[in-house]
């Protein structure tokens, strides 16, 4: 699915009105009926709803849905922010079959006496300020917004946590933005909603088609993306009748080290469960009884070392390499790391101590092969490329990095993001809190690389592998909960993963 910024989503909007053509008003009550319609699915009848309207069409919205609400009985009153400029456009006419109705109370707001209180038990429906947000929200605003937030009463915010912007949000006054329980969000996620940071405002958030017109979606141009299982299942190629374990590739996997074995037989297995032909995993001496017990159906290949990864084998044999999980930062192992690049593999996946050891030599990214695939966590790539002030500003210090190098780089995470050497980026849509445990990156290594060996491209390695890695995340929570999850749980729900996306 393409993700737009705020600014291109009204554009959008435009273009669906002369395409399709609707009407503004008549979208606007399209748009509020789907919000109604959730929240009549979805609260409790007996409650007292606060329904907050600011002065744009986010505020229109709201005046709508308290008409559609009332239809249904339910009690509402509807507080409108007057800044003492008269309302325009569609606002005006919500307003107007408001009035007509008779059925909702109707209160404005002109100044910080007349904010309600609000009691725990109602509902709160933010219809402040929504994708029109030009500037940080102050004075009566500010206001009306900390009083509902200190209130304790349930909020659902319309279209976007009022205050919030759509992306970028280093600049805003973090005091001034709806803390909402639920965002019910118009068509498409907003990008500043995929943010770890932003997650106390926005709560957690649904998206309701409202029809906005397929070619006005297909002519607007965008770098964001957000990963589905439509797109995903289109990405995996069917396994051919005549096809033999040479078909699928064979992999290299380069992990473990004394004491930190368990990398190597996570990444093992998940190489194997997703689907490669063959796989090498060369070990240190003492991960050979390890390896050859946990993971019979890989082969070994044996490193000089006792201890470490120190010297890197034939690799031409390989259809794919991967690096990195329980490597430790040994100096043999750094060298070695060195000589793999050196030695230019076509595909490549670099993990864990692997990238630790690059960000101490940084003066060896010049040597990454084009279209190899990083896969740090914030505070390792924050190692690689520095640090941020926030998820926006790492995301463009991600993308200068795809680009620089030429390579794809994975920032793990609640929607982990991809970002590719030509701008594109996608964030990821599965998986759950009950994934951040010990070896479930090491298990993403082996699935991307299981991938690349099967001569998937190092862009849909990439994709397929973290959206499986999360599926089977949430194929198994929903068996064992979060709490228990492990990371070899994510490996005995790959198989049902892959069975979901044929
Ligand atoms: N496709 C869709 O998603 C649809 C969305 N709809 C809803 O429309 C809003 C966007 O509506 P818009 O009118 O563009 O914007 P807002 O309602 O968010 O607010 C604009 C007004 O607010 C003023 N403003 C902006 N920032 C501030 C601020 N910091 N302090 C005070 N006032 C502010 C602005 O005034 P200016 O004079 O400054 O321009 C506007 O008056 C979207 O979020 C959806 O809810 C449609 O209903 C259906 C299609
Ligand atoms: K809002």
């Amino acid at each position: 699915m393409k993700l737009f910024t705020c600014k291109q989503i009204a554009g959008i909007d435009q273009l669906t009105m002369k395409l399709e053509p609707v009407l503004s008003i008549d979208l606007m009550e399209r748009a509020s009926f789907q919000i109604a319609d959730w929240v009549i699915k979805n609260i409790n009848h007996d409650w007292q709803i606060y329904l907050f309207a600011g002065p744009g069409n986010n505020g229109g919205d709201a005046l709508a849905v308290a008409r559609m609400l009332a239809w249904s009985n339910l009690k509402c009153t509807v507080y409108r922010i007057d800044f003492g400029r008269e309302l325009k456009g569609d606002p005006v006419i919500n307003w107007q079959r408001l009035e007509e109705q008779n059925q909702v109370i109707l209160r404005k707001i002109d100044s910080e006496d007349s904010i309600p209180e609000i009691p725990v038990d109602a509902i709160v429906i933010d219809g402040l300020f929504g994708s029109g947000l030009n500037k940080p929200l102050d004075g009566l605003a500010k206001e009306i917004v900390k009083q509902i937030n200190r209130s304790g009463a349930t909020i659902i915010s319309i279209d976007i946590p009022s205050g919030l912007f759509g992306e970028d949000n280093s600049k805003n006054d973090l005091s001034a933005i709806i803390k909402a329980d639920h965002t019910l969000t118009f068509q498409f996620p907003k990008l500043s909603f995929l943010f770890p940071e932003n997650c106390e405002f926005v709560g957690d958030w649904t998206v309701l088609p409202i029809g906005l017109h397929p070619n006005a979606i297909e002519q607007t141009e965008t770098p964001y993306h957000f990963l589905t299982k439509k797109f995903i299942s289109g990405k995996i190629k069917p396994r051919e009748k005549f096809s033999h374990k040479g078909t699928f590739g064979h992999a290299l996997l380069i992990a473990g080290s004394y004491g930190k074995m368990g990398a190597s037989v996570l990444a093992s297995q998940a190489c194997l469960r997703s689907g490669v032909g063959l796989l090498t995993s060369h070990v240190p001496q003492s991960g050979y009884e390890i390896i050859q017990n946990s993971v019979p159906e890989a082969m070994t290949s044996i490193d000089p070392s006792e201890t470490v990864f120190s010297e890197v084998p034939d690799i031409s044999r390989y259809s794919a390499i991967g690096i990195g999980p329980g490597l430790d930062k040994k100096q043999e192992t750094q060298q070695a790391l060195k000589a793999l690049l050196q030695a230019k593999p076509s595909k490549l996946v670099i993990d864990a101590d692997a990238l630790n050891i690059l960000s101490e030599n940084q003066d060896w990214y010049d040597l990454l092969p084009e279209n190899a695939i990083l896969t740090p966590h914030p505070k390792e790539f924050e190692r690689l490329a520095g640090a941020s002030f926030n998820s926006f500003e790492r995301l463009q210090k991600q993308l200068q990095f795809s680009a620089k190098y030429k390579v794809i780089v994975v920032c793990k995470g609640a929607h982990s993001c991809i970002t590719l050497p030509d701008g594109k980026v996608f964030f990821n849509s599965t998986g759950n809190p009950g994934m951040a445990t010990g070896g479930s990156g090491d298990v993403l290594t082996g699935i991307i690389l299981g991938l690349l060996a099967q001569n998937y491209s190092a862009e849909d390695a990439t994709l397929i592998g973290v959206y499986l890695h999360g599926m089977a995340g949430d194929l198994a929570a929903t068996e064992i909960g979060e709490y228990s999850l492990i990371a070899g749980d994510l490996i005995s729900h790959l198989g049902k993963a892959f069975l979901q996306l044929e």
